[in-house]
């Protein structure tokens, strides 16, 4: 079998539900961990440095990028954001399932630098419903939320550069169907081929 993890993308519009489905994905998946990304954006309440995110300042942020740490970084809402490398890649080579939640940019740098990663687009079920979820969360101000909404019709035009859709109407249906690709992806030739190089030679 491929010992290596598999390494999945997640994208979706801000307040689509990313950060729910994958809490509920990870309690039932215990060889699938949540890479923590770096960003120069202020904790929101209840946010811990190292957990949810690594907080940094943009002088801190710039060095990791000179210092080629990050396996990709992008700029979203006026702050930086980005995925330490070296704690990705020691999770994958010890055959855990990496999971990136990250915007389209930043995925997009993955899909050229990563061809074996998996790539997901997170829908809203409509524009409404993604409007008051990011208004009924009440952890951005109003032109936060402006410009966020703002930028989904660009995020949800680049869903076709992902491999599948996956739409949040419930966190069960977005659960089950976010499971059932990822194990469809893990029996895939691409991800079995040394497996079966292996058996073949033993035959
Ligand atoms: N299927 C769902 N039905 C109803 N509400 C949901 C659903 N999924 C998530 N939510 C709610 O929507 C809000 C936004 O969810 P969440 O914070 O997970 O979004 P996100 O995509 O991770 O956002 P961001 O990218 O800004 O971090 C939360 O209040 C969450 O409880
Ligand atoms: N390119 C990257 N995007 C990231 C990363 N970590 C998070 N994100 C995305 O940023 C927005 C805003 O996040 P928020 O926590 O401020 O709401 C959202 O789309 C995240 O998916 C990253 O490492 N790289």
């Amino acid at each position: 079998m491929n010992k290596r993890g598999l390494l999945i993308v997640l994208s979706g519009p801000s307040g689509v539900g990313k950060g729910t489905v994958l809490r509920s994905y990870l309690e039932k998946n215990p060889g699938a961990r949540l890479s923590i990304s770096a960003t120069t954006r202020q904790p929101r309440t209840g946010e811990v440095s190292g957990v949810h995110y690594y907080f940094l300042t943009e002088k801190e942020f710039d060095k990791k990028i000179e210092q080629n740490e990050m396996l990709e970084y992008a700029t979203y809402s006026g702050h930086q954001y980005g995925t330490p490398r070296e704690p990705v890649e020691q999770m994958l080579e010890d055959g855990l399932d990496v999971i990136l939640e990250i915007e389209v940019q930043g995925a997009m740098q993955i899909k050229e630098s990563c061809p074996d990663a998996i790539f997901i687009f997170i829908m809203p079920p409509n524009m409404q419903e993604l409007t008051r979820r990011l208004v009924d969360r009440k952890t951005e101000d109003e032109e936060t939320i402006r410009r966020r909404l703002e930028r989904s019709h660009s995020e949800i035009a680049m869903a076709k550069e992902y491999d599948y859709v996956v739409i949040n109407d419930t966190i069960d249906n977005a659960l089950e169907k976010l499971d059932a690709i990822v194990c469809a992806q893990k029996c895939s030739m691409n991800h079995m081929k040394q497996f079966v190089e292996e058996v073949l030679e033993d035959a």
